[in-house]
Formats: structure tokens, sequence, C-alpha cells
């Protein structure tokens, strides 16, 4: 995984004519760039807790020499997003920012002495006829000449245009990598390289799972960690009842041996993943590499799992805030290989920073099916209905809601997590022999229920031929239900897998019609659940990557998308950034 963290390029723009308007806007111009650069660095994070870098351009840019050196300049600095402020007019076309490769921001400031916003339309309508499309970030409200004010509505925008910008520049270059290959015909592990390629401009590597075959009797693994992790899990992670039929429940012995394998598995996995130079030192230099990889999938079922222990506690384990070696940033892993779901995790991680719950979206219960096998009225954000989210495999457990922040449910990033809470996580989960008729190869699965009450979206990549790429996501809260109902609806199921009670917002239209139309339209089994409403964020990522949104119930006014997409129509936002999509194809 690269670390030398891609940057934000910050382009002060100014009117060139000297002798007079030039010379009266270099300070504010100036001024504008490092008071947005101040404001991002405090404002946003990087994957491993360290504040965004930005760079700004030696000088202000009144000219095409002047944009060119600032290119030079971003181009030496790992500048993977570009933002562009001005409170004045300037020379559209040859003063923009012309590469095409990575996502643009124009502020103009609304002023009244100085015509920022004329730049702002005119610089605009040329990367829209050039084929860039670039980000439009306009005050609602007029500013003083001398105001050093970012508004709180320019804020916004800036935050939510950085934080999608730097989610495409962190992809860029990374791979995913396959673990196995298609698990059971899922088509989401049908690992689809020219998406990757030329969507999120990431590389796909494939292992066989035999690999971690050969690193288990070859010893390719630090013995030394192994020890230690193996300890920790004996010390920290409970062992639940086993939910299995008795003649097809193991030995202790036997689940003793399986937990070994497990342990190992999260080892492995993480070192394919991101390399160990531990192994260098054991003399398995190649193997020390990894894969580079942001992201992977374990496919498990069926080959691995018919034999082996299946891929659960690997999965939980990485895709946590935490592990043996403390609190650390999540590996991005998904079960059964669903690269589209594992796509959509990053998506969201990258976000925000917090690790991410993979479930199967597994049932809609209608108020109605609840009352008639419990006798309970669903109430609250619930009284609509719930999707029943429950997967064997890879929810962080994070995702149990033992962190807090004002006393409420939360999932932090892994930096503000404190130790008490690692702990609360630790005692409200159970790992559960695995189901014997499913995982002949046995293992362990994680129990926990999500604490309810927690905002969360819920986001999901589905292909289409002809059409690529298409995003959907809801907005909605966990819920918590009497204990008996949550009990009586779970042992309906696999009670060994994580829960979480899922009530998406209703809009009253279109899939939010209703619970069963948000279940009825979600385009395949899994979907990625992150902590917040990121919905919004996600919309501005999408559109960046030109991947239209099918569904979504987020209000109109927290969209943001590049202003071009309005020339594809205002009346349908959806119809329009479909076309727009269309109209200019992938990012890479
Ligand atoms: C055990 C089963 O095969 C589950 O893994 C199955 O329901 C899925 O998760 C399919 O995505
Ligand atoms: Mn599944």
């Amino acid at each position: 995984m690269t670390t030398h963290y891609p940057k934000i390029g910050i382009r002060p723009t100014i009117d060139g004519r000297r002798r007079g308007v030039r010379e009266s806007l270099e300070v504010q111009t100036m001024g504008m760039a490092e008071r947005v650069a101040a404001f991002l660095q405090e404002n946003l994070r990087y994957p491993d807790g360290s504040p965004v870098e930005c760079v700004i351009a030696d000088s202000t840019i009144g000219g095409v020499k002047e944009a060119s050196a600032a290119q030079a300049k971003f181009s030496g600095a790992n500048v993977g997003v570009s933002i562009t402020v001005t409170p004045c007019w300037c020379y559209g076309s040859e003063t923009m920012d012309m590469d095409a490769g990575i996502p643009h921001a124009v502020w103009g400031f609304n002023g009244t002495e100085r015509p920022g916003a004329v730049y702002l339309a005119a610089v605009l309508s040329a990367y829209a006829q050039k084929g860039i499309p670039a980000f439009g970030i306009y005050g609602e409200d007029v500013q003083d000449s001398g105001s050093e004010e970012i508004p709180a509505d320019v804020q916004a925008k800036l935050l939510r245009f950085a934080k999608s910008a730097l989610a495409v520049a962190l992809m860029k270059g990374n791979s995913y990598l396959s673990m196995g290959s298609v698990s059971m015909g899922i088509a989401g592990s049908i690992v689809n390289d020219q998406f990757f390629q030329e969507y999120l401009g990431m590389r796909n590597e494939y292992i066989d799972m035999s690999e971690f075959v050969r690193r288990f009797e070859e010893g390719i693994y630090d013995q030394e960690e192994f020890a230690r992790a193996l300890q920790w899990t004996k010390e920290n992670c409970q062992i639940g009842p086993d939910n299995n039929p008795a003649h097809l429940q193991v030995s202790s012995e036997e689940k003793a041996v399986q937990l070994e394998t497990c342990v190992k598995m999260a080892l492995i996995g993480r070192d394919l993943m991101i390399g160990n130079p531990v192994l260098a030192e054991l003399g398995f230099e190649e193997e020390a590499q990894g894969h580079n990889a942001l992201a992977a999938g374990f496919q498990g079922q069926r080959q691995w799992t018919d034999h082996f222990p299946n891929g659960d506690f690997m999965e939980t384990i990485l895709n946590s805030s935490f592990d043996w070696n403390g609190k650390r940033a999540p590996y991005i892993l998904a079960t059964e290989n669903d690269s589209l779901n594992g796509v959509t995790m990053l998506f969201n991680y990258l976000l925000t920073n917090t690790a991410q719950i993979f479930a199967d979206v597994r049932t809609y219960w209608s108020p109605a099916a609840v009352k008639r096998v419990t006798g309970y009225e669903l109430q609250g954000e619930a009284a609509c209905g719930l999707l029943h989210l429950i997967n064997s495999g890879s929810a962080a457990l994070d995702g149990a809601g033992e962190q807090t922040r004002d006393g409420q449910p939360v999932i932090k990033p892994f930096w503000e997590i404190t130790d008490e809470e690692v702990d609360a996580t630790l005692k409200a989960t159970q790992f559960r022999a695995a189901s014997q008729e499913y995982f002949r190869g046995g293992g362990f699965s994680t129990d926990y229920l999500t604490k309810g009450g927690m905002p969360v979206t819920m986001a999901r990549l589905n292909l289409v031929k002809g059409l690529g790429p298409v995003l959907q996501l809801a907005e909605g809260y966990t819920v918590e239900l009497p204990e008996e109902v949550h009990r009586t609806l779970d042992e309906r199921t696999d009670p060994t897998w994580p829960t979480t009670w899922f009530a998406p917002i209703l809009t009253g239209s279109g899939s939010f019609s209703s619970v069963y139309d948000v279940m009825n339209n979600w385009g395949a089994n899994h979907g990625a659940i992150s902590y917040g409403h990121i919905g919004a964020d996600l919309i501005t990522l999408a559109s960046m990557l030109r991947i239209p949104v099918s569904m979504h119930n987020v209000e109109a006014a927290r969209i943001f998308r590049p202003r071009v997409w309005s020339l594809f129509g205002t009346e349908s936002l959806e119809a329009a950034d479909y076309r727009a999509c269309q109209s200019f194809g992938p990012l890479y």
C-alpha cells in the first residue's frame, strides 16, 4: 500500500493585468489559498491519522506560464487533487488546471469589488467544453473584499469535495487482491479488471487460496507475532456456545487447532495484502513485498471452507480498528471475494476513516410479519419495517457500536478509540463455532448485535452490461429491538452471525417509498455499511469516478456534483447524472 499519500494542490489564480489590478489583488488571492490550505489541514486526515497535506503554487497564477509552473510543482509533489481559488476575474482557459486525470474544484469568492464569480462561471464553462468536469464553489452571501472568512457553506463544499477527491487519489495506483476466485457464483466475485483499471485506476492481483496452505506448511509467517496473536485471541476473544446439532459438533481439541489456523490466516491474509518485512528476515523476500492491496476479498466458500476453517475470524479482525498489535487502520477485506462490495467498503472507508460492516442484505421484515411472529409492534425509526443485515464474514468488530461520542454509540477512526472501547467491543462479541452444515471445515463466526440509534449508510456498487458500474445507497439508522423480539427473529436465521437491524430513511418516493422498496431494489446480496450519513459524500465521489447513482435518499440540497452535470438537465438530477457519466466515461 502506498504510504506517500497524495496531496491537495492549491492554485490561487489572479487577474494578470499589471500596473494596478494584479498588484492590488496579490495579498488577498494568496491569502485565500493559505486559508483554504490551513482549513483543510485542520479538518481532514489521511488513513493513518496524520493531517492532509496541501501544496500551494509558488506564485499566484495570472497566465499560462504560471499555470504550467504550478503544474510542474504539483507533479513533483504527488498532488492528486486540485483546488483553484480566486477573488477576481482571471483568464479562464489560460489559468485553468488542465490535468484531466484528477478531480478539480474552483472557489470563486462572492464579492462585489472584483468579479470572482464571473471567473468561476467562465472557467467552469472552459472545463465543460474541454471535458474535464470541475466542481464550482460559490458562497451564498456576498463577502467584503477584506474578509478572511471561509463562509460555512463554502467550508462544507470544500470538505465534501476534498474528502471525495482524496479518496479518488488514494485508490489510484493501488491494488485489489483476490484471494481465491468466484465464490458460489456470486457475480461480485467475478472480478472485472476493466472496471478497476478504468474507473478506479487500480490494478488487480490474484492468488490461489492454496497459497495459505503453502504458508502454513512452510512456516511463511512471523512465528513470534503468531504466538502473541494466538495468546491475545485466547485472552480477549470469547468463544460462544456451539449452535451445531450434537452430532456435528467437533471436539474442543479440534476447535483449538481450528482457532490456531484462523489466527494464522489473519496474519497471512494481511501479509498477502500489504507485505511484511519480517518475512524477508526469514528468507522470503518475495513474500515480504505483498500485493500493494488497499482492499482484498477472500473467496472462502466453498473450496476453502469445505475443508479448512472459514475466513470469518480473519475477515473480522482485519476489517476492525484493532488487533493484538493495538489500534490501527482497518484493512478492507470483502467476504466471498465480492469485489464490488469490497470497493463499496473502500469508498465508505476512505470517506470516513472508519471500519466497515460487510453484510448480507438478508431479510425485509414488515411490521405485519414482525407482529405475526413476535406479537411486537415495530416503532420509532423501525415503524415502517426493518432490514436484517447479517452475514458470516467481514463485519468489523467496531460494528458492535461499543464506541461512544457524547454518550451515543458510534464507529470512530482508530486514533479516537479508547482502550476501554476496545475492551467493551471484545466483551460484546462472541466467536461461535461455524455452522458445520455450511462450513465443513469449521472455524468461528463473529457474533454481536449492533447497538441501536447509530446513523449509518448502506451502499452497494453493481455492474450492468452496457451501462457499467452503478452505485446505490440508503441512509438510515440502526435499531435496537426488545431482546426477546431480536432473539426470536435472529434464531430463525443463523444466530452465530453478527446482526445489524437497519431502518432506511423513507422519502415517500421511488425506491424510498417503503422499506420493502429499498430491499426490492437492492442490486445484489451484499451491502457495505458505514457509520454516519455519508450519502452526499458517496454521491460526490461517484460523480468524480463517473459512476451514476441509481437510488439514494439524500436531499437535493446536500448533493454536490461537477457544475457541468447541470448542463445535462436540472429537472431530474438522476437522469442528468446518468447522461453526464455516460458522456464523460470513466476517469482513466
Ligand atoms: C453460508 C451461506 O453460504 C452464506 O454465506 C450465504 O448466505 C451468503 O452469504 C451469500 O452471500
Ligand atoms: Mn454473503
